[in-house]
């Protein structure tokens, strides 16, 4: 029997003072263990980074996490930053790198919100870097002078791919879900299928159209108070279950 699958989450750099930190928010970290019975193992995003490859060799799973930061636009080619958009350098050039290799080498992936972003841009998509003013869309973003519970309650339903993995979850064609975000996909990766979309069309949540190995990546976050939402915990228990898979072949 192997032990509990071991699932990597790539931290954000933070400046706290005067020494740059590496952080998780800690309701990913308990997703992990308290929706998919894993093990969380926290990967620091330095530069340069480190051996990508290797470590993904000891892991059964990554968990791309949302953050404040927004990946550096030239990353996916289009116009300069706008003034005052936070970034993360380190993290884009760990979590950018990792998407492929995770592919590559049939590690599961569940990503969320800027999770979503990197996959899609790791896989040569592009970016709206302001939803609300890209036209015909709704204001994603939460409201930061709402309570958490506000902030992180449902938003919006979305549509479910008919005979996509999140359907299957929900056995439903909609559910409901937060919202978070100011950037969303403007133009899909490489190889990436839509699982669901907001009311307004915006992409919500990708998988791998090949099925070749587990990869799922929402625009909301399942992270919240994971075990009292059944579409929630339904997202990390699909994961889990394919780190478990990953687990048993590495023993
Ligand atoms: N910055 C991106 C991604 C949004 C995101 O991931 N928010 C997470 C907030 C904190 C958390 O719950 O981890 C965007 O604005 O689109």
């Amino acid at each position: 029997m192997p032990s509990a699958p071991l699932v990597g989450l790539p931290s954000d750099r933070k400046q706290i003072g005067l020494h740059p930190f590496q952080a998780v928010g800690e309701k990913y970290i308990r997703a992990i263990v308290d929706g998919a019975q894993c093990v969380p193992v926290l990967i620091p995003s330095l530069t340069p980074s480190l051996d990508l490859r290797d470590l993904l060799g000891r892991l059964d799973g990554l968990l791309l996490t949302g953050a404040y930061s927004n990946i550096e636009p030239h990353h996916y080619g289009l116009e300069p930053s706008y003034a005052g958009n936070l970034h993360d350098p380190a993290r884009d050039g760990t979590t950018l790198p990792l998407v492929p290799l995770a592919i590559e080498m049939k590690v599961p992936v569940l990503a969320v919100c800027r999770g979503l972003q990197e996959v899609n841009v790791a896989l040569g998509g592009t970016l709206y870097q302001k939803v609300h003013e890209a036209g015909d869309y709704d204001d994603h973003r939460e409201d930061l002078n709402a309570t958490l519970d506000d902030q992180y309650g449902p938003a919006h339903p979305v549509r479910l791919a008919p005979e996509g993995l999140l359907a299957k979850i929900a056995g439903a064609p909609e559910a409901d879900v937060n919202s978070l975000h100011g950037q969303g996909v403007r133009d899909l990766g490489i190889g990436l299928r839509v699982e669901a979309t907001a009311p307004d069309g915006l992409i919500e949540a990708v998988s791998l159209a090949s099925n070749d190995s587990f990869l799922l990546a929402v625009q909301w976050h399942p992270e919240w108070k994971v075990r009292e939402n059944p579409f929630y915990l339904g997202i990390f228990q699909a994961f889990a279950a394919a780190c478990r898979t990953r687990a048993e072949q590495r023993a």
